[in-house]
């Protein structure tokens, strides 16, 4: 890093995400200090705020393709907008007012950057640049709560001909890197995704890399959903799954998927590993006659065995520690198949190094937020794809700023 900026007055921040699991806001209200190399963060208070169930449907059923017109997605942009000021207001309860907000709203859509640069402008060829849509607009945000709001983070990224995901990576690096350890830092949400951070040494930040690893929970979540005619939303510490046999000529086959061989950078959402995917799935499963669990169990394998495909092809060297965080860090039965594929490095969450896992991405998007008003890059080009560093974010002014 050419660029150290210090920073010893302590701010204090909210970070605000709902992710791929549409299961509600995850806020924290953290206080920082230092900037990048200094870095230190602390919690102060972390809460997820589930959706109303109306406005949980209305999100995955366009997610999933339903049709809208313009006046019901700007009804829907200003709902999601609410509901995060709401949780903003909430994580405040009882604490110091924060004087910043980032974020990331509700992604919609991500359609990942190709990699062809076409100057032709063709409606029928692919598009160079990436496309995320990311719902619950910065500046209703900043009107409700009168606090100066950063949104729309992954299009500074996209602009310039990245992918604009992951963005967590570059935060990953400042607060888990290690001076002996090789380390992988796993999300498992509904999607998944890795940051491999090297032993720091000189130039240890040009060796960070990321990328989308495939499906988190978003097929077992959704194979859950169809197994029990919606009467539950996911297996609970991998229980089901647990009381099954992986079927492996199904993911020999699965594992065939064009995603899985594609070299970073690259990016995911549930355009892909949505309920299109799970059915091609049931289908595949069907000359099986598998039972639940072990279907579960497949489509559990199908998570790990990705994960550690991924490490094999992609990184530089093997990692001598693997930090998981997210949701599926507390599928059991999933932590113990992935500690199976990769016997060489221990499988621990982030949390066991002090950094809460069910937070993280909150707390990501409030350094963010950070490092947008210290001028500071977010993104990691080896990450994203992008040609360079560049500021992520949009500032929304208060009424009151
Ligand atoms: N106790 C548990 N046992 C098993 N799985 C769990 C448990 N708790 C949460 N999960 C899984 O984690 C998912 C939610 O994870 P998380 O909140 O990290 O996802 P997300 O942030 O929405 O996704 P992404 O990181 O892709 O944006 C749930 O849908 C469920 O599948
Ligand atoms: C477009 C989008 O919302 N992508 C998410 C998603 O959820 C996990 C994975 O796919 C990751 O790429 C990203 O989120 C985290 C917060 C990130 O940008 O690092």
């Amino acid at each position: 890093m050419d660029k150290i900026i210090k920073v010893t007055v302590p701010v204090r921040v909210i970070g605000l995400i709902s992710g791929t699991s549409v299961d509600g806001i995850d806020a924290a209200l953290v206080e920082i200090t230092g900037s990048d190399v200094d870095l230190k963060v602390s919690l102060l208070a972390g809460e997820t705020y589930p959706y109303n169930p109306e406005l949980r449907g209305k999100i995955l059923a366009l997610g999933a393709g339903a049709a809208i017109d313009m006046a019901e997605l700007a009804a829907l942009d200003d709902a999601i907008a609410f509901a995060f000021a709401q949780a903003a207001e909430n994580i405040q309860v009882g604490h110091q007012p924060a004087t910043l907000i980032g974020s990331h709203g509700q992604t919609v859509y991500h359609r990942p950057a190709v990699q062809e640069v076409q100057n032709v402008l063709d409606f029928n060829s692919p598009h160079a640049l990436g496309y995320s849509l990311q719902l619950g607009r910065g500046a209703l945000i900043a009107h409700l709560t009168g606090i100066t709001t950063v949104s729309n983070f992954r299009v500074g990224d996209i602009n310039i001909g990245g992918h604009g995901a992951p963005l967590v990576p570059r935060v990953d690096a400042f607060l888990l890197s290690d001076s002996l350890h090789g380390r992988c830092v796993q999300n498992i949400g509904g999607i998944g995704n890795v940051t491999y951070i090297p032993p720091r040494s000189d130039d240890w930040l040009r060796k960070i890399r990321g990328w989308d690893t495939g499906p988190g929970n978003s097929l077992l979540d959704l194979a859950v959903q169809h197994l029990t005619n919606g009467a539950k939303s996911y297996d609970e510490n991998g229980n089901w799954a647990a009381n099954g046999v992986p079927c492996y000529s199904l993911i020999e086959e699965w594992l065939k998927q064009d995603y899985f061989h594609l070299p970073p950078p690259k990016s995911t959402g549930r355009e892909l590993f949505g309920v299109a995917y799970l059915h091609h799935c049931l289908q595949d499963a069907a000359p099986y006659q598998l039972n639940p669990a072990d279907l579960l169990a497949t489509l559990t394998e199908l998570t790990v065995a990705s994960i550690a495909h991924s490490y094999h092809t992609f990184l530089p060297q093997m990692p001598q520690q693997v930090l998981l965080c997210g949701g599926g860090s507390r599928n059991l039965y999933l932590k113990q198949r992935l500690q199976l594929l990769l016997p060489s490095a221990p499988v621990l969450t982030t949390d066991e190094l002090g950094l809460n896992g069910d937070f993280k991405e909150a707390i990501a998007f409030a350094v963010l937020a950070h490092w947008r008003q210290l001028g500071l890059p977010g993104n990691l080009p080896a990450v994203t794809g992008a040609p360079g560093e560049i500021l992520l974010g949009e500032v929304h002014l208060s009424r009151t700023s």
